[in-house]
């Protein structure tokens, strides 16, 4: 059994984590992390999600945490991942990383914790939205810049970060079929008078409302005729599910920081 801890064990993916992690049958949940003053820790797991006594605590001891663990899985935030990918690493402790909304420098230094721990990020867990990220790469480059690229992404009203992570995956995917780089490409934010699209841009939007899971749509925009890849994610449990596999490979694995498409073998 690979004994795994769950960080962030109060949010909404934290929550359903805990859930599959006990219902699997090749994984234990060995710690549950919680912020230090965060009204869950020092708890009984099974109390704070409203059920009867498990005996496990909710902690804010991360050393303990990963002292008991062989994987940590981690939707939070980037501040708390990127200290984590380094703390997991000099723990030798494999650390899967869902979390989305990195900086350029928040993603070098997650790579450098990578050189020495064992990691796997993706900004989207799911089977389905991997391989559509190798079919956009696969359609990006077939059709060229005659047909322009719209990224439109819907996520609920608690999401804090945009374009999503899995935006950004589509968008890196389609401007490596075309050999540019997405820096070079990205059109992120269209208002007023902004002059007709450039030729090759790789435009993002993002719907933010409701409970929306997260649907992405590729469009793909020629003469006389649209292109459209789409993704819709109708329950969380799909991407606690590809980070509890992630996280059974990543056992495995020598250091290096890996991603979904690895796991998945695409
Ligand atoms: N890769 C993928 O497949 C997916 C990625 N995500 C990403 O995962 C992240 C989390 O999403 P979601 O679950 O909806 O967000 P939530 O806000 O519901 O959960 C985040 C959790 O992390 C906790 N947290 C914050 N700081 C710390 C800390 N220092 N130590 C331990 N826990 C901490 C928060 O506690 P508190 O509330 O007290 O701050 C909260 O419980 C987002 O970046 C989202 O984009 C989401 C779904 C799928
Ligand atoms: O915040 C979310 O909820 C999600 N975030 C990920 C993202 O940013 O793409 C994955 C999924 O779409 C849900």
């Amino acid at each position: 059994m690979v004994r795994i801890a769950v960080m962030g064990a109060s949010g909404r993916m934290g929550q359903m984590l805990v859930r599959l992690v006990d219902d699997s049958d090749l994984a234990t949940l060995s710690a549950v992390v919680e912020r230090a003053g965060h009204d869950w820790v020092g708890r009984d797991l099974g109390v704070a999600t409203g059920g009867s006594a498990r005996g496990l605590i909710v902690t804010d001891d991360l050393d303990e945490a990963l002292e008991q663990s062989d994987v940590v899985i981690d939707f939070t935030a980037p501040v708390v991942s990127v200290a984590l990918a380094h703390k997991a690493a000099a723990a030798g402790v494999a650390h899967v990383i869902g979390t989305t909304g990195f900086s350029a420098e928040d993603l070098s230094a997650i790579a450098q914790a990578g050189k020495t721990g064992r990691i796997v990020r993706a900004g989207n867990m799911s089977l389905g939205v991997n391989l559509l990220v190798k079919l956009t790469r696969q359609v990006a480059e077939a059709l060229g810049t005659d047909y322009d690229i719209e990224i439109v992404e819907a996520h609920h009203r608690h999401k804090v970060d945009a374009p999503s992570g899995t935006a950004l995956m589509l968008g890196e995917a389609a401007a490596d079929g075309r050999g540019v780089a997405l820096g070079d490409v990205a059109d992120r934010a269209r208002d007023g008078i902004t002059g007709a699209r450039a030729v090759g841009d790789i435009g993002f939007h993002a719907i933010r409302g409701g409970d929306y899971i997260g649907e992405h749509d590729v469009i793909f925009a020629g003469e006389g005729e649209r292109i459209v890849l789409r993704h819709v994610a109708s329950d969380r449990a799909l991407f606690a599910r590809g980070a509890i596999r992630a996280a059974i490979w990543a056992e495995g694995q020598g250091p290096g920081e890996y991603s979904m498409l690895d796991v998945l073998g695409l």
